[in-house]
């Protein structure tokens, strides 16, 4: 049984005239780490959204280990431990009232010694008394997450956690999640931040105007479309063969070369058009390149 099944998922909003997503199909395994990736307005928000039952999807169904989230609603929602995007909490309780009221919303009695574990695990152990209006974003995201794990969820969804957070956090969170998923436990990551997918996610899917684009192990999607990069500096305009195959981010210039002769010819174009270059690197493409390119090329 899968963790996870996305059958033929639609759903539009404004009466059909924006097709948010488009028969979604796919599956996560138990205990895998997977990661959901598209560029705004993708779908994502709306896919996490029929998955922790807090909106309907206009076609298809999901199941959460055979449970079907709209028919068995409760026993899908007790296998998820959802961290939403955004802040959302009751100001009027310390941190551990929070974590007991939500392990007795899922029916979890004598809970204290996980919660105490999740408050140690998180950094927020000496926050335990702290009232939640106190806290800064960071610590009130720290919350979020350990509310997630209080009924210690098969399934753990994080819709971009790390949006806006500090390094500190990052690395707290991935080595408390990278654990639990050692132990068994599946994670289903959106983000936006390219480099913790790629370091995190054994396997991912690319959306793109609602529907998967890109479907496949992460270390396949960036064999698959093995290239060499070139980046370098440069305050001049590039000649214009270069720019037309060119990412360029301010001074920073991207050029991608299927072989080692095409990056002669790159490096010749540039000095017969005595384009100055500081910083040459050549490297192999990362999953942001594999990204750029996928959904350049996708649904064109
Ligand atoms: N309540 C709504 N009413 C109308 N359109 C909506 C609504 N919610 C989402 N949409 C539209 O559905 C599409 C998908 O949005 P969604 O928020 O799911 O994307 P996303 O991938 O999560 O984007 P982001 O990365 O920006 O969070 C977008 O075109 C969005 O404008």
């Amino acid at each position: 049984m899968p963790a996870i099944r996305f059958d033929q998922v639609s759903k539009t909003y404004r009466g059909g005239q924006v097709r948010a997503l488009d028969g979604v199909s796919f599956e996560i395994a138990q205990g895998e780490f997977f990661g959901l990736l598209g560029p705004n307005g993708a779908g994502k928000t709306s896919l996490i959204s029929i998955l922790a039952g807090l909106s309907q999807a206009s076609g298809g169904s999901i199941q959460v280990h055979g449970h079907d989230v709209v028919s068995d609603y409760a026993a899908a929602r007790r296998a998820l431990g959802i961290v939403p995007q955004e802040l959302v909490f009751d100001p009027f309780f310390s941190v551990r009232e929070a974590l007991e009221i939500q392990s007795g919303y899922f029916g979890v009695r004598n809970n204290g010694a996980w919660i105490t574990e999740l408050l140690e695990n998180l950094g927020l152990a000496d926050k335990a008394r702290a009232n939640m209006r106190q806290l800064s974003g960071g610590m009130k995201r720290r919350v979020l997450v350990a509310q997630a794990l209080v009924h210690r969820p098969p399934v753990i969804v994080l819709d971009e956690p790390t949006a806006g957070v500090d390094v500190e956090l990052r690395q707290t969170l991935w080595q408390f999640i990278a654990r639990l998923n050692r132990e068994g436990h599946t994670v289903l990551l959106t983000t936006h931040y390219l480099e913790e997918a790629e370091a995190l996610c054994q396997r991912l899917a690319m959306l793109k105007q609602g529907r998967i684009v890109a479907l496949d192990r992460t270390s396949d999607l960036l064999a698959g479309r093995a290239s060499t990069m070139l980046r370098f500096k440069t305050d001049a305009a590039l000649p214009p063969s270069l720019a037309a195959q060119s990412r360029v981010t301010g001074r920073i210039v991207q050029i991608k070369a299927h072989d080692a002769a095409e990056v002669e010819t790159i490096l010749a174009t540039l000095r017969a058009a005595a384009c100055p270059v500081e910083d040459l690197e050549i490297g192999r493409a990362d999953l942001e390149d594999v990204f750029l390119e996928i959904m350049q090329g996708a649904g064109q």
